[in-house]
């Protein structure tokens, strides 16, 4: 087998041949082949040398002879002179100067040096010229004594084949096979320029053994098929049969080795200069050995393909890294703009927070003056609304005439005239017919509501809060109405609620109302001065009539003469109240007494005996002294006589002082009550006279209007 990878620069050939000679040392001087080998090497050398002659002339190729040892053919081409310009002939131009030496055409002796000029042009010009078509080259030093002559002949006949094949036209692709051994040191000529023929991918693949013959007929292929065999002939010659697997063992596996370590070097000679490796690849010896060509070319091709992918694939990895990379910097940039945005957003946002901020302050300021001015305003008109109240007197007393009961339609009534805040009462005398006459704040006939009743009472319900106390009780003869006017009839609707419901109503409705300026709540500072008396929070107007129910369960009720369902007891309610200003801090307290009193007649008419005698001297009692603190008030007493009565007692602090006394006076229109109603009509009109005069300066009311006005 004489394959050639002519792309990894050695064949195989010579790699076994190399071995056998290893191997067999001394062996090798068998002087048949040695003869055989040197007449192989003579032929060729003659051949090289008779084609050199041929085509540069007899004239430059003077010190080549025509069949030359091989110390005669490295002198001759050691100038660098024939080589050249055969170059030229073959390939014109390769060598574009061609160096005649001083001495061209003095006989070199044998040694002598040429000059360094001549070495390194002509040499390295041919050199780098036939390593780029792609011609198997030598090494310079083969060109010195020991060189290596062998592989200057390959390349001149190298080229001797190039020749041939252009002077046939050079159609086709020039093939070249041959026992070639190339430089395989790692110097590296640099190519010039490049051929067409040299780029072409064909020169990449081997050649097979058949191309090689016919191509290059002659040549040392099957020549180096026979050498082999005779080598091994030789070295098996003098070897025992049982010697042979062992000793073809140990060839073929320094063979391997061999062949190898080359395969590497050659691996990493291109690796270490990649510009080459096409160059190199350029001659493609030829072989007829499939899968020696396959092993041998395959490699590079990987190598190769492996590389271009390897370089695809850093591009497209380097490409997507830049795509990547700009789309993550565009991103920062998005993120870098809409973080300014926000930034810039978020300063606008507080400027204009502090400016709100301020204008809010500015508002605040302002509304706090005004709050501080309409409290301002709110205690005068406190003040003024009170002073009303004042005006239109501390103790007021109305008058109120029941209806005739049912049945009773057919009586004449003793009240003969009423008009606004006077009653006339029929009166019989001696001398026919009289009437008499009393005076009250006002006075409410049998048709009057007791939403009527209730007006003139409503505005005091606001004093309680304002820190006033009010005192509100009925007076009156017993089945006069007293019950009717504080508390209503049985038959409880809205229109028909007494003053009690309405008070409390007005009263809880005005706490509500003031709530956000006051705190109220009911109190009790001073204590109850009634014994058996509880205090009860309350917080609504049902709270309060629940416990007044209560009250009333446990108020003495009886029949007598006059009302089948007399009280025989004063019911008194009295509802404690406490504010506090929440701006000035002022606290306020206040209280209002709802008194329903027992019935006021006298205890002949009431037809009572016993136990009942006894407690109409009890109510008469307590009523009369009601009736004297409330004279003694009137007329400016020094000394009012409270502690004559519990009832008296339990009112004190409403009756005096700033506080605000309602009498609602109650009669029975009845003739058969005259007599109490006369007297009742008395005792008040004793009672509402001091005030009454009181007020007689205002009763053109100037004042009071002008003050109601302010209000
Ligand atoms: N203004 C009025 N309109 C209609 N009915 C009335 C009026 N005033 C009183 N009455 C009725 O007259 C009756 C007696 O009234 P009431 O019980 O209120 O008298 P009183 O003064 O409270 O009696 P006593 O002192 O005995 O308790 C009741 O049936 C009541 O409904």
């Amino acid at each position: 087998m004489a394959a050639e990878g002519a792309g990894l620069g050695f064949s195989v050939a010579s790699v076994v041949e190399d071995v056998l000679l290893q191997q067999q040392g001394t062996r090798l001087r068998d002087v048949d082949l040695e003869s055989r080998k040197a007449e192989e090497a003579a032929v060729r050398r003659y051949e090289a040398a008779g084609w050199l002659r041929k085509t540069v002339g007899v004239v430059v190729a003077r010190d080549l002879p025509a069949e030359p040892s091989d110390e005669e053919f490295r002198l001759g081409l050691r100038s660098g002179i024939i080589l050249c310009n055969v170059l030229n002939k073959v390939q014109p131009g390769a060598v574009p100067k061609v160096v005649e030496g001083p001495c061209d055409s003095a006989v070199i002796p044998d040694g002598a040096a040429l000059s360094a000029f001549q070495y390194f042009e002509n040499v390295r010009n041919f050199l780098v010229a036939v390593q780029e078509m792609g011609i198997p080259t030598f090494e310079a030093s083969d060109l010195e004594q020991g060189g290596k002559t062998s592989r200057i002949v390959n390349c001149v006949l190298a080229l001797k084949s190039f020749g041939d094949w252009k002077q046939t036209g050079g159609s086709g692709v020039w093939k070249f096979g041959g026992n070639i051994k190339p430089a395989t040191s790692s110097k590296s000529f640099l190519r010039k320029n490049s051929e067409p023929f040299t780029n072409s991918s064909s020169r990449n693949s081997s050649m097979n053994e058949k191309s090689l013959s016919v191509l290059a007929p002659g040549t040392d292929s099957n020549k180096m098929s026979g050498s082999l065999s005779m080598l091994v002939r030789a070295i098996l010659l003098d070897k025992k049969p049982e010697e042979v697997p062992a000793l073809v063992e140990s060839v073929l596996s320094k063979v391997t080795e061999e062949f190898e370590s080359r395969m590497v070097n050659q691996y990493e000679l291109r690796k270490s200069s990649p510009n080459d490796f096409g160059g190199k690849n350029q001659l493609k010896s030829t072989s007829n050995d499939k899968k020696t060509e396959d092993k041998n070319i395959k490699p590079p091709r990987k190598d190769e393909s492996w590389t271009k992918s390897s370089n695809e694939e850093s591009k497209a990895l380097l490409q997507k890294q830049r795509t990547i990379f700009d789309e993550q910097q565009s991103d920062i940039e998005d993120l870098k703009s809409a973080l300014y945005a926000t930034k810039a957003g978020m300063q606008f946002m507080q400027m204009k927070f502090h400016e709100e901020f301020g204008n809010l302050a500015v508002h605040i300021h302002g509304l706090a003056h005004a709050a501080s001015g309409y409290h301002r305003v709110l205690e005068e008109n406190r003040k003024l609304y009170n002073q009303v109240q004042d005006l239109k007197g501390s103790i007021r007393v109305y008058c109120r005439v029941r209806p005739f009961l049912h049945g009773q339609s057919s009586y004449m009534s003793t009240v003969e005239n009423i008009e606004e805040g006077t009653i006339s009462i029929s009166t019989p005398s001696k001398y026919g017919k009289g009437h008499r006459s009393f005076n009250f704040n006002k006075v409410f006939g049998p048709s009057a509501t007791q939403a009527e009743v209730f007006s003139d009472t409503q505005p005091l319900i606001r004093s309680v809060l304002d820190g006033y106390n009010v005192c509100i009780f009925a007076y009156g003869q017993t089945g006069s109405g007293k019950t009717y006017t504080m508390t209503g009839p049985r038959q409880l609707n809205e229109q028909s609620q007494g003053v009690n419901y309405r008070a409390l109503s007005d009263l809880f409705y005005l706490a509500e109302q003031r709530k956000d300026t006051f705190q109220i709540r009911n109190s009790s500072q001073k204590g109850l001065s009634v014994p058996d008396a509880s205090l009860v929070p309350v917080a609504s107007t049902s709270d309060v009539l629940d416990l007044m129910n209560l009250g009333q369960r446990n108020r003495a009720v009886g029949a007598t003469a006059l009302n089948d369902r007399s009280s025989r007891s004063h019911s008194c309610l009295t509802v404690h109240v406490q504010g506090r200003d929440l701006t000035s801090g002022t606290i306020f307290r206040g209280c209002m007494h709802l008194v329903d009193l027992a019935g006021s007649e006298r205890v002949d008419k009431s037809e009572v005996t016993g136990d009942r005698l006894k407690e109409a001297q009890h109510i008469n009692k307590s009523l009369s002294a009601l009736g004297d603190v409330i004279a003694s008030l009137a007329q400016k007493n020094p000394h009012v006589p409270y502690r004559n009565s519990k009832l008296t007692q339990l009112l004190q602090d409403s009756l005096g002082g700033q506080a605000k006394t309602l009498m609602f006076v109650h009669i029975s229109p009845e003739p058969n009550a005259l007599g109490e109603t006369i007297s009742t009509l008395k005792f008040a009109e004793r009672v509402a006279t001091v005030e009454l005069g009181a007020a007689k300066v205002n009763k053109d009311g100037s004042d009071v209007k002008e003050l109601k006005e302010q209000v």
